[in-house]
């Protein structure tokens, strides 16, 4: 057989190139376009703490594409105000919660799609106050629709994507303008506390882009995760492992934010490898938390471990250091309570549509359906009849 070129491999297959590059290779490898990978977990610590100051400071969550959002205090105001918003706004709405589950568990659901509008659909009041205008609040259904939904971008052209991206950035500054205009003495949603962290002398342009990451956090990420906790539950055997385990098992294998770059500000070592400013130094969350040396048995899903693991030390769905996601550990809380209630009411089934993941920036499921029989003469099964 002829030798794979690794670089192929990588962008064609790249969980697949990593999980049979890391045995041989140890802690690090080189992927292409000059990027050490890591798997380690004290030195993939070390680069996201940034304590020697070896990194330029990096956030992908405020990186847009006019360059990285800042300063620092301003991201750091916003990520504190988006925190304790949706705290307020999901406390209100738990009881809600049930209804927004029963309402995405439409008979034979299709997933991950149903677990990102469910998400979306329970989180949009705090992306965007419901007095917001309608044709705004339709504009990000679509953004939902058109590039949060895992293989979604692949369904446009290149020119429809590029026409979508274009009325996109016009309704958000006009949004961003007129909440500026209006002013704020309390944020209402998270488009208020990006709009109100900011000076003037912020182009509209950057808040915009600042607000989209919110959505695709709360209905990607999240809904990632919710789908790869029902996939994981519905593809293993019967389980009584507590929610909370489910959701961190799931958040081990398939951790939605699988890779974090760093640029180095200046040569030094990194796991024993060299690296200059030309390189680019990536965690990966993925590698980590299967690295053997960290896990016992780690590729497979076992919730119980959760039992007795209280520290994980390798364990960074949510970043690590000062850029550590300020909403972990309510999304994760969030998607237990759903769970809870999917896992309470019924026994799933999973119908596999596909066998492999979709690999962008972000891990997502395989799409499955998903059938659920109910424990409950009260409440109705959800199969496809
Ligand atoms: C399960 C869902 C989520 C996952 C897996 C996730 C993951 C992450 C990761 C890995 C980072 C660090 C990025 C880096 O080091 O460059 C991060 C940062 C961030 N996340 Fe999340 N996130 C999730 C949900 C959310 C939600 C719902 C919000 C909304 C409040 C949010 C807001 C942020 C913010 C503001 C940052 C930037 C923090 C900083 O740079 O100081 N995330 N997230």
């Amino acid at each position: 057989m002829a030798e794979r070129e690794p670089a192929v491999l990588f962008e064609r297959e790249p969980l697949r190139f990593l999980d049979e590059a890391f045995p041989a290779a140890g802690d690090a490898i080189w992927l292409p376009q000059r990027q050490l990978c890591l798997s380690d977990a004290t030195a993939s610590k070390n680069v996201l703490a940034n304590g020697e100051g070896l990194y330029q400071d990096h956030s992908d969550f405020f990186r847009t594409r006019h360059g990285t959002f800042g300063p620092r205090p301003v991201q750091v105001r916003i990520s504190r105000e988006s925190r304790a918003l949706l705290r307020t706004y999901l406390d209100a709405r738990k009881d809600a919660l049930e209804e927004s589950v029963r309402r995405a568990l439409v008979p034979g659901s299709e997933w991950p799609d149903a677990g990102n509008w469910l998400m979306y659909r329970h989180l949009a009041a705090a992306l965007l106050s419901p007095d917001s205008p309608a044709r705004l609040r339709q504009t990000v259904d679509a953004i939902v629709e058109r590039a949060v939904l895992a293989g979604a971008r692949e369904r446009h052209s290149f020119l429809s994507r590029a026409l979508f991206r274009f009325r996109v950035e016009r309704e958000l500054v006009r949004a961003v303008e007129q909440r500026r205009k209006r002013g704020t003495a309390e944020p209402a949603d998270l488009l208020d506390v990006v709009v109100s962290a900011a000076g003037p002398e912020v182009a509209a342009e950057e808040l915009a882009e600042v607000f989209l990451s919110f959505v695709f956090a709360a209905a990607g990420s999240v809904g990632f995760v919710l789908g790869w906790s029902v996939y994981l539950l519905g593809t293993n055997p019967p389980t009584d492992a507590e929610p909370a385990w489910v959701v961190k098992e799931a958040l081990r294998l398939w951790p939605v934010a699988w890779l974090l770059g760093s640029r180095p500000a200046k040569r030094h070592e990194v796991a024993g490898v060299s690296v200059t400013p030309e390189d680019e130094v990536v965690v990966c969350p993925y590698a980590v938390q299967r690295n053997p040396r960290h896990w016992e048995d780690p590729s497979s899903f076992r919730p119980e471990r959760w039992a007795s693991v209280k520290n994980a030390q390798a364990f960074i769905p949510f970043g690590w250091g000062p850029h550590t996601c300020p909403a972990a550990l309510l999304s994760m809380e969030l998607v237990e309570d759903v769970l809870r209630l999917i896992v309470g009411g019924y026994r799933l089934t999973v119908t596999p549509r596909e066998t492999r993941p979709h690999v962008t920036a972000a891990l997502a499921p395989p799409r499955f359906a998903l059938s659920l029989v109910s424990h409950r003469r009260d409440i109705p099964s959800m199969e496809r009849r």
